[in-house]
């Protein structure tokens, strides 16, 4: 591959004491703050779900840790580098992936839509098809392969943005609200596709959802954010049977008037 790569040893899970780091992040828009996080550690081979009302922030946190937003303020680490430092973005950048509710795809096949993600990453473009085809397969959507892009229905277009995300086995997958448009069938696949991504591959899932049954359902640790705040992290059992903040167990229990 033409692209360093980040070396194992460099980063292994032994000194690695946290996946990603904020310290004192906050995000202005227009001269609003939009989101404010003291501190956070997340941590390598978790779900973590992202929930909180609409325009809490959410969508704000996950592009910042995707290295896609940068904050007015404060430092992001990931692997123990500054993700915004110019000379880290893109190299750490490769590490992760961002899958949003309406996928961004290209106007060509699904398969050049699949190889493209790993292309940009240095693979030869024969191992690439030879992937993209594997990924395709693993999502139970092969058969699309040559179709265009634009035809795929809501629902199709969300599976091959994942196929496209999981091609190049991402170190965090970032998922935006990634089944908010979806019927019931195509949620399961996806939520299982997350489910065997942390329990096989020990990929970092982070997701943003609406849905509080699915980030129960998936999630291993939850963060709550309310009015651009970070409220709260911890274990997903806590988060819904014990939080810390009255807030978060207001939000939780449904209680929540916004
Ligand atoms: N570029 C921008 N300029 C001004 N305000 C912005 C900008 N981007 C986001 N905001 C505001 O920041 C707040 C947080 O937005 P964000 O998209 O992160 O919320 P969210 O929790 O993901 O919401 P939703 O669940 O509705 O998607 C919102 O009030 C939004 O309107």
């Amino acid at each position: 591959m033409g692209d360093k790569k980040i070396e194992i040893n460099e980063y292994s899970s032994e000194n690695l004491t946290s996946l990603y780091r904020l310290k004192n992040v906050i995000k202005q828009e227009s001269g609003q703050t939009i989101l404010s996080v003291p501190d956070l550690t997340l941590k390598e081979g978790e779900v973590y779900g992202i929930i909180g009302p609409s325009g809490a922030g959410k969508s704000t946190l996950v592009r910042i840790l995707n290295g896609l937003s940068q904050p007015t303020s404060g430092e992001v680490y990931f692997l123990n580098k500054e993700l915004f430092n110019k000379k880290n973005l893109r190299q750490l950048q490769k590490e992760m992936t961002l899958v949003f509710q309406k996928p961004h795809l290209f106007n060509t096949t699904v398969l050049e839509n699949v190889a493209y993600g790993l292309k940009v990453r240095g693979y030869p473009s024969k191992k690439a098809f030879k992937i993209a085809e594997n990924s395709l397969k693993e999502m139970g959507i092969l058969e699309l392969k040559k179709r265009k892009a634009a035809s795929l229905s809501g629902g199709e277009a969300q599976r091959v943005a994942l196929a496209r995300a999981m091609a190049f086995k991402p170190r965090v997958l970032l998922l935006d609200e990634p089944t908010g448009n979806l019927d019931p069938g195509n949620i399961k696949l996806i939520e299982n596709k997350v489910n065997s991504l942390y329990s096989q591959e020990h990929t970092t899932v982070i997701m943003v959802t609406h849905n509080m049954f699915q980030a129960k359902r998936i999630a291993t640790r939850g963060m709550f954010i309310y009015q651009g705040k970070l409220i709260e992290e911890g274990p997903i059992d806590q988060i819904f049977s014990e939080p810390e903040s009255n807030l978060t167990k207001q939000f939780v229990n449904g209680e929540m008037i916004f």
